[in-house]
């Protein structure tokens, strides 16, 4: 096992506003994390400063071994593999699925005239079957429904063989059927052995993939509560970091379902 992630006291502070606040958090490489929190708690800023593109304003945060602010981060950022919707918006919309997918292994978006690799390609066809994305092979990016675009992200992210997931609300604006196909392919991800550490930030109980291991509740910037995942996604944890009663449900197959009591 290694450790990917170890934050120690970690405080991010923006125009006076305390937006982390003091954080403590190690992320192992059998780990996989989900950050829930209510809008503002600070999970973007968070995954900035995993993701290598943010340093603390105070306290200690390693990535992959290396400390933020005595590494050079051009050489950090493309051992780890991040999807947002900024990443995305990087693809060009007339890309073919198969470019986006492959062109990463350069770390580039926007083939023109990169020289691939026999293994680059391979590997590409490999990320293309696993993510369902052969039948849209020759589409272009931008022509893509949501739930295509969000799995073509995702091939992207995990083309370079990172030690190290990142994933910003992947199944945000996901239609029911998009959103549970998603979920699907992220679980069995997540369950196989050549799965890195993973870190996944979501808004709602019901995107977590089963196999997610541990769960971070922030709130106000804080660590409200940190540890496994039975542990933490809970009625009580989670209503006191949300402000409101709520009910988790949790079904044999590890999934979640949250409501308000009634
Ligand atoms: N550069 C900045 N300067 C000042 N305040 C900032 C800055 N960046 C973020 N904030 C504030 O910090 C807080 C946390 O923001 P952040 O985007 O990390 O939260 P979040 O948990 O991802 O929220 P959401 O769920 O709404 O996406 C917010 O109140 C935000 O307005």
């Amino acid at each position: 096992m290694v450790r990917v992630l170890e934050l120690s006291d970690v405080s991010v502070v923006r125009d006076g506003n305390v937006i982390l606040d003091h954080i403590d958090w190690t992320v192992e490489s059998e780990d996989r994390w989900v950050v829930l929190g209510p809008n503002g708690a600070g999970k973007t800023t968070l995954l900035n400063i995993v993701s290598a593109s943010m340093h603390p304003s105070s306290g200690v945060a390693r990535v992959l071994g290396e400390q933020l602010g005595r590494v050079d981060v051009f050489e950090l950022r493309p051992r780890i593999g991040f999807a947002s919707t900024a990443t995305s918006r990087r693809i060009p919309p007339d890309e073919t699925v198969f470019d986006a997918v492959l062109t990463a292994a350069y770390a580039v978006t926007g083939r023109w005239n990169e020289e691939y690799e026999e293994v680059d390609t391979r590997r590409a066809e490999r990320v293309m079957r696993e993510w369902r994305l052969e039948g849209l092979r020759d589409r272009r990016y931008g022509t893509l429904s949501d739930g295509e675009q969000k799995r073509v992200q995702i091939g992207r992210s995990v083309m370079t063989d990172p030690e190290l997931l990142l994933l910003d609300e992947p199944a945000a604006s996901l239609d029911l059927g998009a959103r549970e196909e998603l979920v699907q392919l992220l679980g069995a991800y997540a369950s196989s052995g050549e799965a890195p550490g993973m870190v996944m930030v979501t808004h709602h109980v019901e995107e977590i993939p089963a196999g997610f291991t541990h769960a971070l509740l922030l709130a106000g910037g804080r660590v409200h509560a940190a540890g496994p995942i039975s542990e933490i996604i809970t009625g009580e944890r989670l209503s006191e970091a949300f402000g409101l009663s709520l009910v988790v449900s949790t079904s044999e197959d590890g999934r979640f379902a949250a409501r308000a009591q009634s």
